[in-house]
């Protein structure tokens, strides 16, 4: 039996297969097009764990968290003025409730970096994501052959996209210098089985490349939940956004405690 991953994955290979735009036509304008703000410089430059904060109406593990009509604008809206230092955006349809129009709506309504998560094995989904707003593109390590992660990546860079590179295992880390990763991602779910262990990020941090900004994905259920992942940039958040019936106020909690993680481990080292 197949696991949700390979199922995803084989899901977006099929519609790559029957989508019949090219690459040419995709390309045409595409460097007049002003790049978005840095998502690896954004979380750099935050003063402690940044959030990013996440949109995504639903999730193959949990279900719907918000109607499906749930505006992307007002939501991440709020998720900027609260202080999240990027946005995410999911954009795949059956599996999560999303569209790029979504990210594109969100693009027009907030200045910061903008993520296009979804589960990309074709080209072409790079030049849409740029076209549509994006800043970074996620590549999941899990999902693709070592020589796709190289070739998706190279033509990211070359459309002036980031690339976030999702790993779970310290074995695909190999992968972040054939992608020149921006971004390291460790997302503590299994996207095989959906079980999340809150240790895998802290486990893998000493051995994350010194040049990517490195962020920890998956499972944090609120504030509580962020001292454990001190050491990382930054800290990507999606379900405790979604659920939240006051999305300024649950955003601006996680990003008050980002930062004070932060100043709790300079204390430590400085008695
Ligand atoms: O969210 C899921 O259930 C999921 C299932 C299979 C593949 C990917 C999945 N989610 C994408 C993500 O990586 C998360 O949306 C993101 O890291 C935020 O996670 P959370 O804060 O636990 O919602």
């Amino acid at each position: 039996m197949a696991d949700y991953l390979t199922d995803i994955v084989a899901y977006h290979r099929r519609r790559a297969a029957l989508d019949d735009e090219s690459f040419t036509s995709l390309l045409a304008g595409l460097d007049a097009i002003e790049p978005r703000p840095s998502l690896r410089s954004a979380l750099l430059a935050s003063a402690g764990l940044g959030v990013v904060a996440e949109f995504k109406r639903r999730s193959p593990s949990k279900g719907w968290f918000v109607e499906p009509e749930t505006d992307v604008a007002t939501r991440v809206s709020a998720y900027e003025r609260a202080g999240a230092v990027a946005v995410s955006v999911l954009t795949d349809t059956p599996h999560f409730g999303g569209t790029l129009a979504d990210l594109e709506r969100a693009a027009q309504h907030v200045e910061l970096p903008i993520v296009r998560k979804d589960f990309i094995v074709d080209a072409r989904e790079l030049l849409r994501a740029r076209r549509a707003g994006a800043s970074a593109v996620l590549l999941i390590a899990a999902a693709l052959q070592p020589e796709e992660v190289a070739s998706l990546a190279g033509v990211a860079h070359d459309v002036g996209l980031e690339v976030l590179l999702e790993i779970h295992e310290l074995s695909e880390l190999e992968l972040a210098e054939l992608a020149a990763a921006d971004v390291v991602g460790v997302n503590q779910r299994d996207l095989t089985s959906f079980r999340v262990d809150t240790d895998r990020a802290r486990r893998v941090l000493a051995a994350l490349p010194p040049g990517a900004a490195r962020l920890a994905e998956s499972g944090v259920r609120g504030p509580d939940d962020l001292a454990g992942l001190v050491g990382f940039d930054g800290v990507l958040i999606g379900e405790a956004c979604m659920r939240a019936r006051d999305p300024y106020a649950t955003v601006r909690a996680l990003v008050e405690r980002g930062a004070s993680v932060h100043q709790d481990l300079r204390h430590h080292e400085s008695v």
